[in-house]
């Protein structure tokens, strides 16, 4: 843990001083991007993902390593109720995964994307938000620096999901320690919670911020007070990913909600992040709008497991591919605009 005093404390540092964007690659980038066999914009976001690969890898864009990670971890307030499927699921859904049973499996053969699991502490759920902290402090940056370890075999494009039953109630109640607002703005169905359940989740999120409501200025305690390890774990991956120069694709509603501890602690955390997909959890929109990004893709999907990062992979992949192959309107003998 930390040298310095607190466990928390070299991740402050860490967050304090955040590596900014190689505006030479980006000037290198834009400067090929004008002679590529293209009218100037026709390829509209592929264009502005490239520019952000070139920025936030500081090399012409390129995607030869892309990496799905998925945090599993449970969820101690998943006791209240608060969403159909038994906590058990978690740990059969990992199985499944480590099988290529999953929903993840097919996208990532699909799609040529690695794909690795890392499974936090099943046996020992987080404890009850609405009556305790989900982690120490200790336990909380151990789980972060544990995250950091997602790009430790190389990567080049990390995306980044989760798994763990109960979750988003989890994503519910930091997005309103975060925003404010009302527990209702918050909650919604997750895996299919509805009418009396649904209920309980959002009265479990309203009294779980309450609890906790002296502690909630600082986002590193929001994290560990309501979050949960794969929370920790994914805003750790984050971070390492942005010193080690790696873009990230974020998924769906509760990788956003890491996504935004980490925003609200340095308003520029996430400017080497997309979020991959709009999910169908119906304050996701709501909780991307306040991170200041635009989806890449709305499918309708709404299943974690980093399904909906990994598709928008293959558009990151497809944007460095039409940025490093195309030929230039020299090389290809075709007339530019101006030059006839
Ligand atoms: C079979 C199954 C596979 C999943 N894969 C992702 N999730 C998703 O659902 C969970 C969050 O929803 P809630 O807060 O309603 O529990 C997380 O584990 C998430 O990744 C799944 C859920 C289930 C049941
Ligand atoms: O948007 C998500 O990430 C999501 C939605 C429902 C269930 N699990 C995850």
């Amino acid at each position: 843990m930390s040298v310095t005093g607190l466990p928390f404390d070299d991740f402050r540092v860490l967050l304090r001083d955040l590596p900014g964007p190689d505006s030479q690659a980006l000037v290198t980038a834009r400067d090929r991007d004008r002679q590529l066999t293209k009218p100037p914009g026709s390829l509209g976001r592929l264009e502005e993902i490239a520019m952000w690969l070139a920025a936030w890898t500081g090399r012409a864009p390129a995607v030869n390593r892309p990496l799905v990670a998925i945090f599993a971890g449970n969820h101690g307030v998943a006791r209240h109720g608060i969403t159909p499927f038994p906590a058990s699921v978690t740990q059969q859904m990992v199985e499944n995964f480590a099988a290529g049973g999953a929903a993840i499996n097919q996208i990532c053969a699909a799609n040529d994307l690695g794909l690795k699991i890392f499974d936090l502490a099943l046996d020992y759920p987080t404890g009850d938000i609405t009556i305790e902290p989900a982690l120490s402090e200790r336990d909380c940056a151990a789980t972060m620096a544990f995250g950091m370890e997602a790009i430790a075999g190389g990567t080049d494009l990390l995306c980044l999901g989760e798994m763990g039953i109960g979750n988003t109630t989890i994503a519910a109640a930091i997005n309103l320690a975060l925003y404010g607002g009302t527990a209702e703005d918050w909650v919604g169905p997750g895996t299919g919670s509805q009418g009396e359940m649904l209920a309980r989740k959002i009265a479990v999120v309203k009294q779980a911020v309450e609890f906790h409501r002296e502690h909630l200025s600082d986002p590193l305690e929001v994290m560990r007070r309501l979050g949960g390890r794969e929370i920790a774990a994914m805003a750790g991956a984050i971070l390492a990913a942005r010193v080690e120069r790696i873009p990230v694709l974020i998924d769906g509603y509760v990788a956003t909600a890491a996504a935004a501890l980490l925003k609200a602690a340095n308003p520029s955390a996430l400017d080497h992040c997309l979020i991959g997909h709009v999910s169908a959890e119906p304050a996701h929109m709501r909780a991307i709008d306040k991170l200041g990004k635009t989806p890449l893709l709305a499918l309708g999907m709404r299943l974690g497991e980093g399904t909906g990062a990994a598709l928008a992979a293959s558009i990151v992949k497809s944007a460095a591919a039409c940025h490093s192959g195309m030929a230039t309107f020299e090389q290809a003998g075709v007339t530019n605009a101006g030059t006839h």
